[in-house]
């Protein structure tokens, strides 16, 4: 981590039992000597242990010592490297384990270790029994756990609260809390009417519980035996049926014991913080609890081997698709591995709205939903899924990438819900106990999230157990990862005993044996050129002419006479077969520790690298004669690769010559590929170069545009109000030749209808004129339009002259009609004067007036 300047992190994983607790010790204990420097807290760190396993462990039927919660140590470093503290997460308590047991299993190691173990002053403060007399620890009838003495294993439990700085008031308000939970246990309840309804029984429990945790017994009575419900006409009381009840005594019990589980990893923490010396370095050591598959199997392992399957993504990820993404891209050759990729059932439970934990949250707040519906919703939906399996009743099956496991959706809503009653928040806040109030005033403050948030209470156990493993990846995306996988070696926890098949299937199923083939055909140490050129290039015995870390990279395995096939020189990285590096670190450190470089050890070293070299080759050469055995003809390896294999394999005799020759030719490669690099790089300069010219030009013609723009606008604008003009000058046109027109019109009256043809002229000529005039108005809009091309002016122009042609056109043609018209009308006055003319002549004589 020092010499990467990246935060680490060790997942190990393994089946429960394979020894996953045991290697985190381990781990721990390997920082904790490499890192020494502040002697307390290494201790303390260790000491961490024995608190967290009596707390957070149980007796199983596969292990004695099973871990029911998962844990993330995170060790932080100084800048020196020696550590300055830590941080304990802990994830998803399996708390259903207080209540609830199955047969030949435990409840955690510290409610046996408290009874057999407790001093005679702290069994009466608490009225404590022995175990067998508490329901929770007798219903399974496993009380005790060969080669474990309780007794003892309490007496270290107390040393190691006063080594966390645990004062003796809260270690007995710790230990107060425990026996509440057992007396909790032993509350009876008993029916009050004939609707089943029941409350709690005044005894010696239910007095023992109310007085650990702080208040009167008939307060914990009515909060066990009733519940309100708010309606529109106010408060009412519901009382319990029995089952009711339990559930709510038990939930009690669940919540007082993870909450301090919580306090107690909360107090380790306080002290162990990092505080001041922070720096931002740390290693995480996760150790969680493995994959199990028993007879039965319910919600805790359908949560704890949905985590196992998480986690094993991010294995497959890490040693497999990253890997080989990286050789790619590093243009290295060679190395290909399948690997069982688990991401079908990843999908099983996590796809949305259609996976297992949607399926299972759609039922949370169902009132017709129950266990039975369930599996038979999950069936429905599910049954086309590779990994999924439907089974009889309530039972469905899912292939794991550890094997095939059947859940029993029994109790899956109950403990997917996992509430307490507000009646029974209110009452530890009312309480005298410094720790019910804590826990309460926490619960509370979660009532208060977002329903969103993680720590809400309207979230389900596994949404909260969803999200927790989704932070828990994000971190440790973040750190460079390395992985130990434990197997087990018989299923019957005894010490020397190997069972094959169980081996085999673990290294099986957990991608182990693919690992083993990608490390043995990788080169799974890898730096940088530059990297490599400046931790080992000052060993180098002449000084290289040329200063670029490739040169002298390769002049060090050079001078070390590595073998070719030991490493591979990448674009960006060397890449390191397994052995290298300790060989190159031990000719460093003897160089630094002495000062020289001694012949002896080179020839040691160089003795080293030859034997591991030759180990090498010789298998390399019995495997590819196995494989060509088999398979005579492998059309896709390339010619090149068939002709370095087939002379690596003839010239083992004279294995030094055809080393020195390979590796002249790697040295040739890599001049050559980068020569290559450099002339890429030039023609991407001159490219770069190109486009900024171009894109300069862009940048003026642009501008000119912007300019040419800006003048169309103000020809627009001033062509608007030429338009205008025209517009008003075309109307006052037209306007005395409409008042010709109507005057012609008017003019005609009667006449008009019998002058027949003519009328005709002068009705065409008043069609002609509104179509004209629809016309012009028509272009005009046309033209003045925003979105119209920017010739609007010169079309206005066009639009003008035509309109002054057709307007001369027309005065002459109206002449003309009028000329006609006045014609037709004086012949027709003359005839019609002449009609009534004698007539007049007649009545004026006959008034004895001469006609004028
Ligand atoms: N390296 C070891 N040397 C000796 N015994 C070991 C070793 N590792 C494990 N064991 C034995 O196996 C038991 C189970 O180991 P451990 O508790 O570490 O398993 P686990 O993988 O953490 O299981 P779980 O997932 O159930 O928590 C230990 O209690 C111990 O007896």
């Amino acid at each position: 981590m020092m010499n990467d300047g990246v935060n680490q992190s060790l997942m190990i994983s393994g089946e429960s039992g394979a020894g996953k607790t045991e290697t985190a010790k381990f781990a721990v204990q390997y920082l904790a000597a490499l890192g020494g420097g502040n002697v307390g807290i290494e201790c303390q760190i260790l000491q961490t242990s024995c608190l967290l396993e009596a707390f957070g462990n149980s007796k199983t039927s596969m292990n004695d010592n099973s871990s029911r919660f998962g844990k993330l140590i995170e060790i932080h470093f100084t800048a020196a490297g020696k550590i300055c503290g830590s941080k304990i997460r802990t994830f998803l308590l399996e708390k259903s384990r207080v209540v609830q047991l199955a047969n030949g299993e435990r409840s955690y190691h510290i409610f046996y270790q408290l009874c057999a173990g407790a001093p005679q002053a702290l069994r009466e403060r608490l009225n404590l029994k022995m175990a067998n007399e508490y329901n929770y620890l007798a219903q399974s009838d496993c009380l005790v756990i060969n080669g474990v003495d309780d007794a003892q294993r309490f007496l270290k439990f107390m040393e190691t609260l006063d080594i966390f700085q645990i004062s003796k008031g809260e270690q007995d308000q710790a230990f107060a809390m425990l026996a509440a939970v057992l007396w909790l246990g032993n509350i009876s309840f008993h029916a009050i009417d004939y609707e089943n309804h029941v409350e709690a029984s005044n005894d010696e429990a239910l007095i023992n519980a109310a007085r650990l945790i702080g208040c009167e017994p008939h307060e914990l009575k009515e909060a066990l035996s009733a519940r309100r419900i708010q309606t529109e006409e106010g408060n009412i009381v519901e009382k319990f049926t029995m089952q009711q009840a339990i559930d709510a005594r038990d939930a009690l019990a669940k919540f007082i014991y993870a909450s301090l589980f919580d306090w107690l990893v909360e107090q380790i923490n306080n002290l162990l913080e990092v505080g001041k010396q922070h720096t931002g370095w740390s290693i995480s050591i996760l150790d969680i609890y493995g994959f199990e598959s028993f007879k039965k199997n319910s919600f805790e392992q359908f949560c704890i081997n949905y985590a196992n399957e998480r986690l094993q993504q991010h294995f497959n990820r890490h040693i497999f698709k990253l890997e080989q993404e990286e050789y790619e891209l590093d243009g290295i050759d060679g190395v290909k591995v399948d690997f069982a990729d688990n991401q079908e059932c990843l999908d099983l439970f996590e796809k949305k709205p259609i996976g297992l934990l949607s399926l299972l949250d759609e039922d949370l707040h169902s009132p017709d939903a129950n266990d039975a519906t369930l599996a038979n919703k999950l069936k429905q939906n599910l049954n086309g899924m590779a990994c999924f399996k439907g089974d009889k009743g309530r039972v469905f099956g899912v292939r794991h990438f550890a094997g095939e496991v059947l859940y029993d959706t029994n109790d899956f809503l109950k403990k997917n819900q996992d509430s307490l009653n507000p009646e029974l928040i209110e009452l530890l806040s009312s309480c005298n106990g410094q720790l019910p109030q804590l826990f309460a005033i926490k619960m509370l403050n979660q009532t208060l999230e977002p329903a969103t948030s993680l720590d809400s209470p309207n979230q389900s156990v596994s949404a909260k157990f969803k999200g927790k493993l989704f932070k828990l990846m994000q971190r440790l995306e973040k750190t460079k990862p390395h992985f130990i996988c434990c197997i087990k070696p018989n299923r019957k926890q005894l010490p020397g005993m190997y069972e094959e098949d169980l081996v085999s299937q673990q290294l099986r199923c957990s991608g182990v044996l693919e690992a083993v083939r990608m490390s043995r055909s990788g080169y799974p140490t890898r730096m940088t050129h530059q990297e490599f050129a400046d931790r080992y290039g000052f060993l180098l015995l002449e000084t290289n002419e040329s200063q670029d870390p490739l040169s002298i990279s390769v002049a060090v395995l050079k001078q070390f006479n590595m073998l070719p096939g030991m490493y591979q020189i990448g674009y960006t990285k060397l890449y390191l077969r397994i052995g290298l590096i300790g060989v190159l670190e031990d000719r460093r450190k003897q160089v630094l520790q002495t000062g020289k470089y001694t012949d002896e050890a080179n020839k040691g070293s160089t003795l080293l690298t030859a034997i591991i070299g030759l180990q090498s080759v010789i298998r390399g050469c019995l495997v590819r004669k196995h494989f060509s055995n088999s398979h005579k003809l492998i059309p896709s390896r390339s010619k090149q690769k068939l002709v370095r294999e087939n002379s690596e394999a003839n010239d083992i005799p004279n294995e030094q010559s055809s080393a020195m020759a390979e590796l002249q030719r790697r040295v040739v490669d890599a001049e050559a590929s980068l020569g290559q690099k450099q002339q890429e790089n030039a023609t991407l300069q001159e490219q770069l170069q190109q486009y900024e010219a171009k894109m300069k030009k862009m940048d003026e013609q642009l501008q000119q545009s912007e300019a040419k723009m800006k003048k169309t606008e103000e020809q627009l604008q001033q062509s608007e109000a030429k338009m205008k003009k025209t517009e008003e000058m075309l109307r006052k046109q037209t306007a005395p030749l409409q008042a010709s027109l109507a005057a012609a019109k008017k003019s005609e009256g009667s006449a008009m209808e019998e002058v027949g043809g003519r009328e005709n002229g002068v009705s065409s000529l008043v069609k002609e004129f509104e179509q004209q005039k629809q016309s012009f108005e028509d272009d005009i809009n046309k033209t003045t339009q925003p979105a119209s091309n920017m010739n609007s002016y010169e079309e206005l122009r066009k639009l003008k002259r035509r309109f002054r042609a057709w307007k001369k056109d027309y005065k002459v043609r109206l002449k003309e009609t009028k000329a006609i018209v006045r014609k037709h009308r004086h012949q027709d006055s003359d005839k019609t004067r002449k009609k009534w003319w004698p007539n007049r002549g007649k009545v004026l004589q006959n008034c004895g007036k001469s006609p004028s």
